[in-house]
């Protein structure tokens, strides 16, 4: 699914999907912004969904909302990568934009959850990279779904309990991070982006770049 682009050191490589999992509220799009922000070479994939708008949310940056219908045509017509109902809602991520990226490449980011990232795997084993992010504990998770002021009480009570669900495919994932602080888990999750970039399997250029360097070391 993945063509390549070229890694900061000039080796070309495929481009990777990192994906964030875990419960609501444990931390992703927290994590997300500041890899969007921080590391350079990173789309977010922008997902659909029916789920209704939060305050503050804009759409086509946060989500592209839809209705009911458009979710099903989209689905229809194959232009979801994966999707799955998530909370009563429907969420997916638009194929288009995600393939353009990984052509173009760059890495793309997604915060989604199990179902989508068995999907992605299923489609692109060896360019899926997996991090399910845990809360440290549940007072902290009930505090934080709280703190974030956006759903209504009935909302965070059905959260906190399909939580424990969410959780039990935390070994489905490469990586785990336990998010305590945010600045530490950040810099943990940024660790793992930056060293699955340079994993061998994926730097498709290192055969010319070693090829080139032999022929300069014997000439
Ligand atoms: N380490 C942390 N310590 C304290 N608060 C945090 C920490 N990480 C995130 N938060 C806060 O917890 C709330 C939920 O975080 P966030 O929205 O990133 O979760 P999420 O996993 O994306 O949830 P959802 O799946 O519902 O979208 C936010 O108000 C965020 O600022
Ligand atoms: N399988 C997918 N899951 C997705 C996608 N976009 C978001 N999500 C997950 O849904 C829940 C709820 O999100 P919220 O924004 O309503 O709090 C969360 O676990 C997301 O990771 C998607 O495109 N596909």
């Amino acid at each position: 699914m993945t063509s390549g682009g070229h890694g900061t050191d000039g080796v070309e490589r495929r481009g990777l999907m990192f994906v964030l999992s875990s419960p609501s509220g444990a931390g992703k799009t927290t994590l997300s912004r500041l890899l969007i922000d921080r590391m350079s070479g990173l789309k977010m994939s922008v997902s659909a969904t029916t789920r209704p708008m939060r305050p503050g949310e804009v759409n086509g940056k946060d989500y592209t909302f839809v209705d009911k219908a458009t979710f099903e045509a989209m689905v229809k017509a194959d232009e979801l990568l994966e999707w799955a109902t998530v909370f009563d809602n429907s969420y997916g991520t638009p194929r288009g934009p995600v393939e353009a990226a990984l052509s173009a490449g760059q890495d793309v980011l997604f915060d989604i959850d199990w179902q989508g990232t068995q999907q992605l795997k299923h489609k692109a084993r060896e360019d899926v990279v997996s991090v399910f992010i845990l809360p440290p504990s549940a007072g902290d998770l009930e505090k934080r779904l709280h703190s974030r002021a956006q759903d209504s009480d009935e909302v965070i009570r059905k959260r906190m309990s399909r939580a424990s669900h969410e959780m039990s495919h935390w070994a489905e994932y490469d990586y785990i991070v336990i998010n305590h602080d945010v600045d530490e888990a950040f810099a943990e999750v940024q660790s793992i982006l930056k060293a699955e970039r340079l994993k061998r399997e994926r730097r498709i250029g290192l055969v010319g770049f070693v090829r080139a360097l032999q022929a300069q070391l014997q000439g």
